[in-house]
């Protein structure tokens, strides 16, 4: 048969059943009509050994977006982009760009060794509404195709898994966000910090302890669920500064894919206003206390407060007493009032946080803060060493190694320079910078700051030795006049 004739011929036999179709739907009753569907469909289920599920976009009265759409969505993403032949394109976040099959495209997926097959379609709805805001009536659905034998298997198992790894996937994702509290609210900016593990300075071993701390933590749902702890986790980061505490916060925020969020515990009002702003925070976050001794130290706020309004004298009386008013009311919360937060409401909150104070001086706190339990992991982050330094060097000036590096190791152990302050002196003064003056540089400064360090003590040592010979001088004088 030429084609031509093929399709008239096939045109004319769809044309014929659709008569009969609009035939059997007019002229036969209703009830049997139904009966006759209802068998024909039983019958197709004897033969027809597929189950079908259907995850519709939207779901619910008000409309909701399905979250079990947007999870299998993510899921599909990774096989989307290698089996399906007409891919959809969308720049999330600013960043990534993510693909996703398009309506009518079909992958297929295997689960221990069992094959089911996803399609994607939409349906376009002919319900009419009036309002000013465009109405997008195209409804989008997922549907799973799968052996009625292994309807067990991929109900639950399989679902749960592509739910959970659809979820993880989105927070991989997502845009992250740096909240800061200004009083009792949080505001937020968009949290693009380059930090990562990787570049920042300490020895590998310490850094590869905090990393499988913080994998572990974020894996142990079911571990906290089944010991009946909060899945919360308490950081101390301990150091001088410059010695890359922040920077490790923000290190760690970018391993997890956290939210950060920054209180500044001087301007909340009371323990009830942080319990509010705590509460708020979402689950997978960082919650950030810097300066804990500093922020804690309420009577020493106080006082300084005090002096500046002292400074503004001559100000409007009325005016001045407003401000005097706002500016000595100190921060009302209290160390009991941290601590009781850190250990009870806690458990209330869905979901996994980390809590990270950190502080220039730990031998400042208070034991309560930072005993076990409380804050799970004390980090220490000391002055640069040998080890930060190799780090650093990668990172500035793409080394590995070099002639002057037995150089630089003597130095440093001979001195406490900051990795803040190496990386100052590793930083090329322009783009065509090489890399020997800038160890040069860095030589130069360390020999600078030994040297310092010398003459300071000397000093000291002047100052010690004349103290004491004013002392002896004393004792003679006064024996001599007894
Ligand atoms: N360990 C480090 N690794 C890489 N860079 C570092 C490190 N420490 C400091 N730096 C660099 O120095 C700068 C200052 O470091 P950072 O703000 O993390 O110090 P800090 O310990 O938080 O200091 P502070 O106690 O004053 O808050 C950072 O921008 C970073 O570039
Ligand atoms: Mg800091």
């Amino acid at each position: 048969m030429v084609p031509a004739d093929m399709f008239a011929h096939l045109g004319s036999t769809i044309g014929g059943l659709m008569f009969v179709w609009a035939i059997f739907q007019q002229y036969f009753p209703y009830e049997l009509r139904r009966h006759i569907e209802k068998y024909s469909q039983r019958l197709v289920g004897y033969v027809y050994p597929y189950i079908q599920i259907t995850f519709n976009e939207f779901t619910g009265e008000r409309l909701m977006r399905s979250e079990a759409y947007s999870a299998i969505e993510n899921y599909l993403s990774s096989k989307s982009s290698t089996q399906a032949k007409r891919l959809k394109a969308d720049i999330k976040n600013n960043q990534s760009l993510v693909l996703s099959m398009d309506d009518h495209e079909e992958v297929s997926d295997e689960f221990k060794g069992v094959k089911v097959w996803w399609a994607s379609g939409k349906n376009i709805s002919k319900q009419q509404t009036f309002s000013y805001a465009p109405i997008n009536d195209e409804k989008r659905y997922y549907k799973l195709n799968f052996h009625k034998g292994q309807r067990e298997l991929i109900i639950g198992p399989y679902l749960t898994h592509v739910l959970k790894e659809g979820k993880a996937i989105r927070v991989r994702n997502r845009q992250r966000k740096l909240y800061t509290n200004n009083g009792s609210h949080w505001s937020h900016v968009v949290f693009e910090h380059p930090a990562t593990f990787k570049t920042l300075a300490m020895e590998p071993e310490k850094k590869q302890d905090i990393i499988d701390d913080l994998m572990a933590f974020s894996k142990a749902e079911e571990f906290y669920a089944s010991i009946g702890r909060a899945w919360k986790r308490g950081y101390l980061l301990y150091g001088p500064p410059g010695t890359g505490k922040s920077t490790m916060i923000a290190a760690m925020a970018n391993l997890l894919g956290y939210d950060l969020y920054d209180l500044e515990l001087t301007a909340v009002k009371d323990n009830t206003e942080l319990r509010r702003l705590l509460i708020e925070t979402s689950s997978k976050s960082i919650i950030v206390i810097e300066d804990i001794d500093c922020s804690l130290d309420l009577t020493g706020q106080r006082r300084k407060r005090k002096e500046k309004v002292e400074e503004d004298e001559e100000k409007d009386p009325r005016e001045k007493l407003a401000k005097e008013e706002r500016e000595t009311k100190p921060s009302q919360v209290t160390l009991s009032g941290l601590l009781n937060f850190i250990d009870g409401l806690w458990s209330a909150c869905r979901g996994e946080r980390l809590i990270v104070f950190t502080t220039n001086y730990v031998e400042k706190l208070d034991a309560a803060l930072i005993r076990k339990g409380r804050m799970d992991k004390h980090i220490e982050l000391s002055y640069c060493n040998f080890e930060s330094f190799k780090v650093l060097a990668r990172n500035y000036l793409k080394l590995e190694a070099h002639h002057l590096f037995p150089k630089v190791r003597g130095l440093l152990e001979q001195t406490n320079m900051t990795p803040a302050d190496v990386a100052e002196h590793l930083m090329p003064k322009s783009l065509t910078g090489v890399a020997e003056n800038c160890l040069h540089n860095l030589i130069q400064a360390l020999e600078q700051e030994i040297e310092n360090g010398k003459l300071k003590a000397e000093e000291e040592g002047k100052e010690k030795k004349s103290a004491a010979e004013e002392k002896d001088q004393d004792t003679e004088a006064s024996s001599d006049r007894k």
